[in-house]
């Protein structure tokens, strides 16, 4: 979403009062933000490379040209400033929906940037407002921790469980978690390990039973720190380079053994009620100085005393370690072993509507929405598509209560995975060893979590230290390229146009059925829903499907055009399995909020009926009768709010004339209804051209209007649901973020959600983003002008001085005919003449129409209002 130019002048003020340094550049003159996307591997994550098995030679290589990268970043950013897309700004996609002119770069205000110098204090730590530096000049180095993304002071306390504790609707949860293997589970799992088994559709994968790593034994929880990717590259950047070290022997010092060692030294801190944010590196250096002179490891004294050498030679270098909070550090001598089971991650499950209203109340109590999100603890359970009852999810969070594997910390190079495991009949996350652990080492897994806010992903700078750090701990998307498809072939009109199929036949077919069950979805995610959706459903699939094969092209466009900026030797074929993964991961995405959105809608069908499958289909076309009431003759007929708007503007006399012709007109008797009333809608549209028009009446644009509705034969009728009020959520200031924990003290709040009338209709449509609280409200914005025309009121003013924005010269009606033509699936702006209801009861248009038969805008129509001569023109028209 775009951001107004006063939000972001907000945004730069809290940067420059935080001294923004995390994936920007900032120096000792004002230089521009420029935002720094997270490096993806040039690996393919499919084949086997996940979780560092990849040799250490690949991953050099990698950031070599993650540098080049970065260093032509640098150049690029300080001659252009990026321009705001036009297209963006009012796509139903975006939040806001204003058509405003913000603009979406952030790059183009300077900043000032703070210089502040560390100083060690006695103790040899730092106190959080020292030791940040933003003054030095060299920003190849990748994201630098930020004040304001360091973990604040507060540690969590959590109630120990022992065991998932669900939150409301056990017996749905326990449902959700039950494992349903397939009859042919055995050749199924025989055939994928062969490689003979065609579909890579994921199994489930049942473990035996295994007690989890004791803690305060064989794992500490403590509190652990590291280091951004810039310190990372400053450690390289300060080692002798007389020494016999090879690049993945340098990084592995810095990521196996400084961490290790920093992570010991840190330990005194945890429970301590004083834990520095920040920690010098120097001590951690000089100790293993201390114990390779012990161990007379020659190599190691040198590279050592080379880096100490540095830290004292180059005072305007900060040589730090940033706070991550608790984590859990391996404390069995003898190490893990690959694969060895180390915990379950335990926490209070939630069905997937009631998390989502309570990240609504959430945000509806979070004052300020640019406030730094509260450091996250929860995981989806997705059960494993393969699974006889297949697909669906809940979500387990652990930030309340939880056991110590709440408190793992993310790294881009992890030794552990979490995974979805059957255990005993029942599906559980479990923390596993994806390769030797070694004593002291911090315990790890990549979150693979995503955000849609850049704010959020730009703050969570990454501290796992390691060689191939993304810079965050999550991944953004939500842009770009990901949408492509999805805007292109998947608009406004589209999802109509499914829906109201999907209503109409009210059935599945076997059909359907199958390509639901190719996708994985089942019994589990769709028993108990009625037909219609479980239709709309499989069309969804459908498109996921089709965009599963045409999104590779687009991301891989994208991406060459991108890297053709900077490289001139690109490997085609890794930049298209690169390209493949990318799509993957969007299909599973698009999957994952499929069955969030169906999960919402049945829990408010449940709520309003009882029953979710007595949900009538909230789309219904009108029939030719129905159709003459709502627009010629009915109470509230669309010709009825076109004379009242009239009325103040028109002579009596004249007025009444003309509803006396419209009563002897009315098209209900005709045996082609249809066509009569075209031709009665035709005739009125030329009788409101014969009025005089003035400024406050346009009589001219009502015609126009009424020509556009003479075309329309697909009116739809909106079928409201009752509203749904939820019983209360309650969130605690903790979820709030840390900072509330001061202000509202640690009494819970209460949230009820309420689900409007269009709710149901409103998600559904909406069903790949779960951001928007009121889907509703949102499917009212983009309907305006493609699903929705204006309203005849619009056209004649009831103040005395009309606005100048009651402008409707050539060029307005050239834009609307352009919309019409070229971009039918975008909403009307909202700055112009048209106004729009707020919540139509009935909707169509000829755009509607040609989506629903799958053919273009009525020619006919168009060419009308292309070459009807102008019978008036104000003085602003022009
Ligand atoms: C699931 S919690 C982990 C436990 C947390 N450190 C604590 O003290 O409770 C996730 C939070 O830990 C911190 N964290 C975890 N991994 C991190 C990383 N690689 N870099 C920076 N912060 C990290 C972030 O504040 C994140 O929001």
């Amino acid at each position: 979403a775009s951001k107004s130019s006063h939000e972001r002048d907000e945004l730069i003020k809290s940067w420059e009062d935080d001294t923004f340094a995390g994936f920007s550049s900032s120096s000792k003159c004002r230089k521009k933000i420029n935002k720094v996307a997270p490096e993806r591997k040039y690996s393919n994550r499919s084949n086997g490379t996940v979780n560092g098995s990849l040799d250490y030679g690949e991953y050099a290589s990698d950031r070599e040209i993650r540098r080049r990268l970065s260093r032509l970043n640098k150049k690029s950013m300080d001659s252009e400033s990026e321009t705001s897309d036009d297209m963006d700004k009012s796509s139903e996609y975006s939040k806001s929906n204003t058509d405003s002119t913000s603009s979406d770069t952030e790059s183009d205000t300077e900043l000032k940037s703070q210089s502040q110098t560390g100083q060690s204090r006695a103790d040899g730590s730092f106190t959080p407002d020292e030791g940040f530096d933003s003054m030095t000049d060299d920003r190849e180095w990748g994201a630098r921790m930020t004040k304001s993304s360091l973990v604040p002071p507060v540690t969590r306390k959590y109630e120990v469980i022992e065991e998932y504790v669900i939150v409301s609707n056990e017996e749905d949860v326990k449902r959700k978690m039950q494992v349903s293997l397939p009859d042919d589970y055995v050749e199924k799992l025989n055939s994928q390990k062969s490689g003979t088994e065609e579909s890579d559709m994921e199994l489930p994968e049942v473990k035996d039973y295994k007690p989890r790593k004791m803690l305060g034994e064989e794992v500490l929880e403590q509190e652990v720190y590291g280091i951004d990717p810039y310190s990372h590259n400053l450690l390289l950047d300060s080692m002798p380079e007389e020494l016999d070290w090879d690049l993945a022997e340098k990084h592995m010092f810095v990521e196996d053994v400084l961490l290790r060692t920093l992570n010991k030294q840190v330990r005194r801190y945890t429970g301590s009620g004083n834990t520095p944010m920040i920690y010098p590196l120097h001590p951690v250096v000089e100790e293993i100085l201390k114990g390779a002179e012990e161990d007379g490891d020659v190599r190691t004294v040198r590279m050592c005393q080379g880096i100490l050498k540095a830290i004292e030679s180059r005072r305007d270098d900060k040589y730090v370690a940033y706070r991550k909070g608790l984590g859990v550090v391996c404390n069995k001598e003898e190490g893990f072993g690959e694969e060895d089971f180390v915990v379950e991650f335990l926490g209070e499950v939630y069905p997937v509507w009631k998390w989502f209203e309570k990240q609504d109340g959430i945000r509806s109590l979070q004052k300020n929405n640019k406030d730094p999100a509260p450091e996250f603890y929860n995981i989806y359970l997705e059960r494993p598509k393969g699974d006889a009852d297949g697909y669906d999810l809940v979500v387990v969070d652990a930030m309340h209560k939880a056991n110590y594997a709440s408190r793992i910390c993310h790294s881009c190079r992890p030794n552990c995975e979490a995974k979805v495991t059957a255990v005993d009949g029942r599906y559980q996350i479990g923390i596993y060893a994806v390769r030797k652990i070694q004593y002291g080492e911090e315990v790890t897994f990549d979150y693979n979590s995503v955000t849609e806010s850049k704010e959020e992903y730009e703050a969570s700078v990454c501290l796992c230290g390691s060689q191939v750090c993304r810079g965050s701990y999550l991944n953004l998307t939500g842009e770009g390229a990901f949408q492509k498809v999805l805007k292109e072939w998947h608009g406004t009109l589209d999802r109509h146009q499914l829906m109201l199929e999907a209503c109409e036949l009210n059935s599945v077919s076997e059909e359907d059925y199958l390509e639901l069950g190719r996708a994985g979805l089942g019994s589990c995610l769709l028993g108990g829903l009625p037909d219609w959706v479980i239709a709309y459903s499989a069309r969804l699939v459908r498109f996921i499907n089709f965009e599963r094969t045409k999104l590779p092209e687009e991301i891989l466009k994208h991406n060459l055009e991108e890297k053709r900026k900077y490289f001139s030797d690109i490997c085609l074929e890794v930049e298209k399995s690169d390209a493949e993964v990318q799509a993957e991961g969007v299909y599973n995405q698009r999957l994952q909020n499929l069955a969030v959105t169906l999960d919402k809608v049945r829990y408010v069908m449940r709520c309003a009926f009882g029953n979710p499958k007595d949900a009538p289909p909230p789309l219904e076309r009108l029939s030719p009768l129905e159709a003459v009431s709502f627009l010629w003759k009915g109470e509230g007929s669309l010709v009825q709010e076109l004379l009242q708007s009239m009325a103040p503007h028109v002579e009596e006399h004249l007025l009444n004339d003309l509803r006396t012709k419209i009563l002897a007109r009315d098209p209900s008797g005709s045996d082609d209804i249809w066509k009569e009333l075209k031709r009665s809608l035709l005739w009125l549209r030329d009788e409101v051209r014969n009025l005089p028009c003035t400024y406050k009446s346009r009589n001219d644009a009502a015609a126009d209007l009424i020509h556009i509705y003479a075309y329309t034969r697909c009116f739809v009728r909106i079928r409201e649901y009752k509203t749904v009020t939820s019983p209360p959520v309650y969130i605690s200031p903790l979820d709030l973020g840390p900072k509330y924990t001061e202000k509202l003290g640690s009494g819970f709040q209460e949230y009820c959600k309420t689900y409007g009338e269009n709710y149901c209709l409103g998600q559904l449509i909406f069903w790949y983003n779960q951001t928007s609280a009121e889907p509703d409200c949102s499917l009212a914005r983009a309907s305006r002008g493609c699903l929705s025309l204006p309203n005849f009121s619009s056209f004649y003013a009831k103040v005395q001085k009309p606005s100048l924005q009651r402008v409707y010269g050539p060029r307005t009606v050239k834009f609307m005919l352009a919309r019409m033509e070229k971009q039918p699936q975008r909403p009307w702006p909202k700055d112009r003449i048209w106004s729009f209801d707020n919540s139509p009861k009935v909707i169509g248009s000829p755009m509607l129409d040609a989506a629903v038969h799958k053919s273009h805008l009525d020619r006919e129509m168009v060419h009308w209002l292309k070459h009807r001569p102008a019978i008036f023109q104000a003085m602003w028209d022009r």
